[in-house]
């Protein structure tokens, strides 16, 4: 049961666009798979309204994810993958901004390569069945990818093809309000009992992808090299259009003003949200929530926003990375 959504009707997700080019199908094609995508996108989450906590989510070495999106096999088939030098790759811990980091980066690639069209689906390097890396070895380049594997976890090729990767960071106090309320509202994902309940798996890692602040502490330590651009979630919140080139300028495409402004444009909050459904179905109210920079002031009691301080000034203060998060400026009542 757990894998049926990884070999079947995910696999069929995966097998859709990613990386296709504009000339690879006529338009009438792509809008008839588009709309399937949709049905199925649509079919997975009615189907595991009713699913069952237990049956959830699975460890695979010592780290948990959702079964009916990864699967041992799938994991020993990434080992192998042979990533590119111009492969773009996109690495977060969960809910640190990954869909927005793609569509910006999608708009890049876009204005860059008249041929390249957006990805169908969340180009996720653990998600799918093993099959999908034999379409993706003969996907034309430049392919785009996201992961929120831990550093150690990502395919030692990415490593070794020095592919640029772009990190993109959060507050852990907002990251922490955004996976509680994707934990409930993800049919495929567990239901938490309570906040105070989430919030303790949270500090102890007991979560998909584990901890936040081991991804952070080893992201830390790549943070200065050429290959590596650490961003934050409040970066791109504060200034946007700044955050866009940058991003432009580290993959080297750089482009005109008004390109970038654009490109800023389509990756708000508000028009993000609103193109969602025609994109994801019902999974678009799950991923595009709030948005905003501060919600865990809803929920975070004073002792749980001082165990956090504690655990923040434990792990990451001083450190290059807890210095860019801002976390007195952003995590402070
Ligand atoms: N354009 C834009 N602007 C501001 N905020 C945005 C944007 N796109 C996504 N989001 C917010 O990012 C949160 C989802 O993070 P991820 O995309 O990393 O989620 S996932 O882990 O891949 O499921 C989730 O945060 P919360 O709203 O706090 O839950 C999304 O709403």
């Amino acid at each position: 049961m757990c894998n049926i959504l990884v070999t079947q009707n995910y696999n069929l997700l995966l097998s859709k666009g990613l990386g296709r080019r504009k000339d690879s199908q006529p338009e009438e094609t792509m809008a008839k798979e588009r709309s399937k995508l949709l049905e199925e996108i649509n079919k997975i989450f009615a189907e595991n309204q009713d699913s069952k906590n237990e049956e959830l989510m699975f460890t695979y070495r010592g780290v948990l994810y959702p079964s009916r999106l990864c699967s041992a096999k799938t994991f020993e088939a990434l080992e192998g993958m042979e990533a590119r030098k111009e492969d773009v790759l996109v690495a977060t811990y969960p809910k640190c901004g990954t869909n927005w980091a793609l569509q910006i980066l999608n708009d890049i690639l876009a204005a860059h390569y008249e041929d390249f069209q957006m990805p169908l689906t969340i180009p996720m390097l653990e998600f799918g069945a093993p099959e999908k890396f034999q379409q993706i070895k003969d996907q034309p380049s430049p392919r785009l990818f996201s992961t929120h594997l831990h550093y150690d976890n990502i395919p030692k090729s990415f490593i070794e093809n020095k592919v640029k990767i772009l990190v993109i960071f959060r507050n852990p106090k907002d990251a922490a309000v955004s996976y509680y309320h994707f934990y409930n509202k993800h049919p495929l994902l567990p239901t938490s009992s309570s906040w105070d309940d989430f919030f303790q798996k949270f500090m102890s890692g007991e979560v998909g992808w584990k901890s936040y602040f081991d991804h952070a502490l080893v992201w830390d330590k790549h943070m200065d090299e050429v290959n590596v651009k650490i961003m934050t979630f409040e970066e791109l919140k504060e200034n946007l259009h700044e955050g866009v080139k940058q991003i432009a300028d580290f993959y080297d495409f750089p482009l005109p003003e008004e390109k970038i402004q654009s490109i800023a444009e389509k990756a708000t909050f508000q028009t993000m949200k609103s193109e969602a459904p025609q994109k994801i179905g019902a999974f678009a109210p799950v991923v595009f929530r709030k948005g905003v920079v501060g919600d865990w002031k809803t929920l975070f009691t004073e002792a749980q926003s001082q165990e956090m301080d504690a655990k923040f000034e434990e792990c990451l203060a001083g450190t290059k990375l807890g210095t860019k998060l801002k976390y007195d400026k952003y995590c402070k009542f």
